[in-house]
């Protein structure tokens, strides 16, 4: 059966190489892209795709939904519009593949329950890269050994939200394996607001955004007398792609929501 996929954020960064992506895959139809404004017909009209691109632009779910009947959501837009996009896909009976960032603790908890009582599959993934979600487990891992962890994520500098949604999921995965755990001086003071980095349940984040960089994160875990890092690049948006590809796929298996791709890989 070809899986019918709906892009939302198809004109983005990610969104463009996700068009792709899906085009090139035989198992997979792009039948549509949800935009939030007109930019035209179809995605050929949009200049930024091929000629032969003939997929529907529409800039309503619910009329997308109507004509099209997608079998799956993928959503690569922004902090802003992602939740009702997910919300809405799943009252649809359409499974969201969520790649965007910039969700709440009580968000991701509604939409769990949500896809769970009513039965539809959802995957959201903080971060597709295979290495990332490795860099993810390896750094759960060592935490029982090394707890004393600062996490520096590094993107470009178009990004929306801070921390990444890598970095968050990075200090949840850890977090839920080590004892709550202080960490530095107990009588440190920033001198100025902002130094020592975000907390997260005693873990410290720190953001960097710079032009040229793309997505990049170390995880820092120190000892007496030595450092573990733990670090992943992401050069491209390329090394993203075969981990949508993966979700497409494996979100018509499920019936209830998975967050983070380290929940369906072997
Ligand atoms: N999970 C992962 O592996 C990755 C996730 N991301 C995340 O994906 C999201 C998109 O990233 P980029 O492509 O770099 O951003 P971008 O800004 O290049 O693209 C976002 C696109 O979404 C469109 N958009 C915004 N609001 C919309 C709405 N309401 N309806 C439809 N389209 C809408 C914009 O017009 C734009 O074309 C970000 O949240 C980013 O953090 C980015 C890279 C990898
Ligand atoms: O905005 C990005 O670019 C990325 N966003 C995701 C995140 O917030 O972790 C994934 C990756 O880091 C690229």
């Amino acid at each position: 059966m070809t899986i019918r996929v709906a892009i939302a954020g198809a004109r983005g960064r990610m969104g463009q190489e996700a068009v792709h992506t899906i085009m090139k895959n035989p198992e997979m139809e792009l039948v549509a892209v949800l935009d939030y404004k007109e930019v035209g017909k179809t995605l050929a009209d949009t200049k930024l795709f091929p000629q032969s691109y003939s997929t529907p632009v529409f800039t309503d779910m619910v009329a997308l939904h109507k004509k099209t009947k997608p079998d799956v959501l993928v959503d690569l837009t922004s902090p802003e519009s992602v939740y009702q996009h997910t919300s809405q896909a799943l009252e649809l009976g359409i499974r969201p593949v969520v790649g965007t960032t910039g969700f709440s603790d009580e968000e991701l908890e509604e939409l769990t329950k949500y896809a769970q009582t009513n039965k539809v599959g959802c995957i959201i993934a903080p971060n597709f890269a295979i290495g990332a979600i490795l860099m993810m487990k390896f750094a759960e891992q060592a935490a029982k050994y090394l707890p004393d962890i600062e996490i520096i994520e590094m993107h470009h500098d178009q990004k929306l939200d801070a921390p990444s949604g890598t970095a968050m999921k990075t200090a949840h995965m850890i977090s839920a394996r080590r004892e709550m755990h202080g960490q530095g001086h107990p009588k440190e003071k920033e001198t100025m607001a902002g130094a020592r980095g975000a907390d997260y349940d005693g873990m410290r984040l720190h953001s960097v955004r710079l032009p040229g960089l793309v997505a990049h994160q170390q995880v820092l875990m120190g000892g007496e007398g030595q450092l573990l890092t733990i670090r992943h690049d992401s050069f491209n948006r390329g090394s993203f792609m075969t981990g949508v590809a993966l979700s497409v796929k494996k979100v018509m298996e499920l019936e209830k929501l998975v967050y983070g791709l380290e929940n369906i890989i072997d």
